[in-house]
């Protein structure tokens, strides 16, 4: 497929506002599409790099080059010159990426040359469009688009599902079953402000110990044992102790969710920056390992022996759970609230608390595992409330912190997909921070004017603040007070990051 039509019908999805137009463009394009040009078709509509970063610095993206009159590009041709861009390294890469780019801008017209420069600066977001694209891949193909859906979940990517659909047809979907050794997107949650109101919506419940450590899927299958991050990375590696944790249960066929965390002599949850360095850290994983030993701690059970269990209720999963793994390796829990049950849940929320935990988590009994989406069956109650935002730009320091980028520009998700500016912060930041964050930053620059350094929008970080106020200098018409930054979130894409929408609903009577 040319790179052109792509362009066009970029273009077009963007300016058009009624969802069914959007979807029977996206469904024209894929039935014009062959298998092959699908895996890059769909990242480029929603304005993702398939190679992910890419370094290429704003200087070379401002340069002009002269369009090329006719369109030759396809979208392949285009993503192969991207992934030899990208491999570029060592002693005068940065003239080479250079020239890269100029060859490739010279060689697309004036439309996409826009397009591409969208691209590569991370401008041309459209947060809904994997949403979009799902119902158009149906359209073009005579699938259920819920059958499409539950096979994006269990696959863990809308590409490997859009190869397969475009090439086969929707017998295709069946291929996609829940399979020990391949990661599902983990079910999310949603907030409430307390328990009561928790316990009040979903009626039949078990409260649950939020942890505060590293979300884990483990996958066994006889010897073999692998570890999954929420965003589906394999870390089987780097948790030594997670493979013979899961060796030691006596089934030798399942697929556990949990979350990972160490812990202290006493026994009390070490801080979430310690496990997340214990897990970052890929090299002499045998030292981190004795320094910081962590333990897995289970939630759910997603397949026990072969036997698929996402679509059981809760309660019958819990009670799997609970006879595969034993109580040290489980969550704590309250196993059965109801709404008369309130102040037991809210003992059970402060004893939590007390042990050093983030909060709990009320989960529905009767709801199924919503492998990839925010179920509303699981709400989680925190007392220190803190908006996860994505980093839009950051300013150079002053003083102390010249050479490094200090002030962010922080973002929440608009309906388009795209970030809305709420506000600043240079608070919060260890030199250690700083000195990670002027690196990453750099790299994701798309522009620097010498005071204020634009970036891709792809790092979350976790912002707390003391609430909301009025302001007529940011768009939304709204600004945080008191922001400052708690942590990155380097496991969750800005996609999930908090919106303005929630963030208003949040704070009623803040707007008129
Ligand atoms: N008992 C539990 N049940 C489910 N999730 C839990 C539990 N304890 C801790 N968690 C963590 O909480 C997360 C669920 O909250 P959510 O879906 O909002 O993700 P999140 O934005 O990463 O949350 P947060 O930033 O509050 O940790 C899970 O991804 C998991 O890592």
């Amino acid at each position: 497929m040319l790179l052109s039509r792509l362009a066009q019908v970029s273009q077009e999805v963007a300016a058009t506002s009624a969802r069914s137009r959007k979807t029977e463009l996206l469904a024209e394009l894929f039935r014009d599409a062959e298998a092959d040009d699908v895996p890059v078709v769909i990242p480029y509509l929603a304005g993702r790099l398939p190679q992910g970063r890419l370094g290429i610095g704003w200087k070379v993206l401002g340069t002009p080059v002269p369009a090329a009159a006719t369109a030759t590009l396809t979208v392949r041709g285009t993503d192969a010159r991207l992934t030899a861009l990208g491999q570029v390294s060592g002693a005068g890469s940065q003239a080479e990426r250079a020239r890269l780019v100029a060859s490739l801008m010279g060689a697309a017209t004036a439309d996409e040359q826009r397009f591409l420069r969208g691209l590569l600066t991370g401008e041309v977001r459209q947060g809904a469009l994997d949403a979009l694209a799902v119902e158009g891949l149906a359209r073009a193909t005579g699938a259920d688009p819920g059958d499409v859906r539950r096979a994006v979940m269990l696959a863990g990517s809308l590409q490997t599902v859009a190869r397969a659909l475009l090439a086969d047809g929707p017998p295709a979907l069946e291929g996609f079953r829940l399979t020990v050794g391949r990661p599902v997107q983990p079910m999310l949650a949603h907030s409430a402000s307390s328990v009561a109101e928790a316990v009040g919506k979903l009626g039949g419940c078990a409260v649950e110990e939020k942890l505060d450590g590293i979300r884990v899927q483990v996958h066994r299958d006889g010897d073999t044992v692998r570890v999954f991050t929420r965003t589906l990375d394999e870390i089987t590696d780097r948790l030594p102790e997670v493979t013979s944790a899961a060796r030691e249960l006596p089934v030798e066929r399942f697929v556990l969710d949990g979350e990972v965390l160490s812990f202290d002599a006493a026994g009390r949850p070490r801080s979430f920056q310690e496990t997340a360095g214990r897990v970052g850290s890929r090299v002499d994983v045998a030292a981190a390992a004795g320094a910081v030993p962590v333990r897995p701690v289970f939630f759910d059970v997603l397949s026990v022996d072969g036997r698929d269990l996402l679509d059981l209720p809760f309660a019958e999963r819990h009670a799997e759970l609970a006879r595969l793994v034993p109580e040290p390796m489980r969550v704590r829990r309250l196993p059965a609230a109801g709404p008369q049950d309130v102040p037991d849940a809210e003992r059970f929320l402060a004893e939590s608390l007390d042990r050093g935990h983030e909060g709990v988590v009320v989960k529905g009994l009767d709801a199924p595992y919503s492998a990839g989406r925010r179920g509303a069956s699981w709400l989680k109650v925190k007392p220190v409330h803190t908006l996860d935002l994505v980093v839009l730009a950051a300013e150079w320091g002053h003083g102390r912190r010249t050479g490094r980028l200090s002030n962010l520009h922080l973002g929440a998700r608009a309906d388009d997909g795209s970030f809305v500016m709420l506000g600043k912060t240079f608070k919060g930041m260890t030199d250690a921070t700083l000195a990670w964050q002027t690196e990453r930053l750099r790299e994701l620059a798309v522009r620097d004017d010498g005071h204020v350094v634009d970036v891709r929008p792809e790092l979350v970080v976790e912002i707390a603040y003391d609430g909301l106020q009025r302001s007529t200098r940011y768009p939304a018409g709204v600004t945080l007070r008191f922001a400052r930054l708690v942590r990155y979130r380097e496991d969750k894409p800005p996609g999930e990051a908090d919106t303005v929408a929630a963030l208003l609903a949040a704070h009623p009577g803040v707007l008129p």
